[in-house]
C-alpha cells in the first residue's frame, strides 16, 4: 500500500509493575484507512490506544502523528491536533440531553454554526429522534453511538473507537458499519473490536495484539489465514 502514514509508533512500551501490558509495539496507521486492533482479553489493546491518545504516559518508545513527535504531548493537546478517543476523552454527561452532549463537543472546537453541526452529528449516528432525551436514559448501545457522535463532532483526523458495537442490536451494527465507512478517507479510524464479523467486514487492515506484543498485521484474509492468530485468538 503506497499510502501516507498518519501515525507511527515505535517500540512503544508500558509495563504495570511486572506486567508487560504494551511491550515494544511497532505500529503504522495509513491515512484514511480503517484499521482494527484485535486480540484476547488483557492483550493490551486499551492500554495501547491510551498511549496513543495520551491518557497514559509512555514509558519508552515513540509516537509520531502527521509528522510530529507527540510522545510527550498532553492528552488535551493531542485532541487539538486531531486525535479523538471516543471512549475515554469524550465521556458522556448523563444529566444533559443527547443534543447538549454533542453541542459541547462541537463547541469545543469553536464551530461557527453550533445548532446545525450538532444536528448533523446526531443525524450521522441515527440519534436525531432522541436528541431531547437525557443521555443517561439512552440504552447502553445508544450511549456508545453518542460517544461516536461526540468524537465525530470534534472533526478529528484520527478517530479511535474502543468497542463501539458493544450493546448494539444487529440492525444498529449495520448502520454503524455504514457510518464508519462514511467517515473515511476524510478521517482515519482505529477500532478496537471483539465482534469478528464487524472486524472482517469493516477493516482494511488488522493488527493482532497478544501479551502486549504484535502477533500479526495484515488484511482480513491474511489475518484469517494466519496460524498463530488462529491458535491465539480465532480458535482455529
Ligand atoms: N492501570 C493499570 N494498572 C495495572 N494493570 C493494568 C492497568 N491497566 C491495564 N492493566 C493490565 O494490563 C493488561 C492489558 O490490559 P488492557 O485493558 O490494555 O487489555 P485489553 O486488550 O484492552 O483487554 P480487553 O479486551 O479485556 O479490554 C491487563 O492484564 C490489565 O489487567
Amino acid at each position: 500500500m503506497a499510502a501516507v502514514t498518519l501515525l507511527e509508533a515505535r517500540a512503544l512500551t508500558r509495563h504495570f509493575g511486572g506486567l508487560r501490558a504494551v511491550d515494544g509495539v511497532d505500529f503504522d496507521l495509513a491515512q484514511g484507512e480503517i484499521h482494527a486492533l484485535i486480540g484476547p482479553n488483557g492483550a493490551g489493546k486499551t492500554t495501547f490506544v491510551s498511549l496513543l491518545c495520551g491518557r497514559i504516559p509512555v514509558q519508552s518508545g515513540s509516537i509520531r502523528f502527521a509528522g510530529q513527535d507527540i510522545t510527550r504531548l498532553p492528552a488535551h493537546r493531542r485532541v487539538r491536533i486531531g486525535i479523538a478517543y471516543t471512549f475515554q476523552i469524550t465521556a458522556i454527561y448523563a444529566r444533559l440531553t443527547v443534543r447538549d452532549n454533542i453541542a459541547l463537543a462541537v463547541q469545543s472546537r469553536g464551530a461557527a454554526n453550533l445548532a446545525a453541526e450538532t444536528m448533523a452529528a446526531l443525524d450521522r449516528v441515527g440519534l436525531a429522534a432522541r436528541a431531547d432525551m437525557l443521555a443517561g436514559e439512552l440504552s447502553y448501545g445508544h450511549q456508545r453511538l453518542l460517544e461516536v457522535a461526540m468524537g465525530l463532532a470534534l472533526r478529528p483526523r484520527l478517530l479511535i473507537l474502543d468497542e463501539p458495537t458493544q450493546g448494539l442490536a444487529n440492525s444498529e451494527i449495520d448502520a454503524f458499519k455504514d457510518l464508519v465507512r462514511g467517515v473515511v478517507p476524510e478521517m482515519t479510524v482505529l477500532l478496537i473490536e471483539h465482534n469478528m464479523d464487524v472486524v472482517m467486514d469493516l477493516a482494511q487492515r488488522i493488527t493482532v495484539l497478544n501479551f502486549g506484543q504484535v502477533l500479526a498485521t495484515g488484511t482480513p484474509d491474511q489475518i484469517r489465514a494466519n496460524p498463530a492468530v488462529q491458535s491465539a485468538y480465532l480458535g482455529g
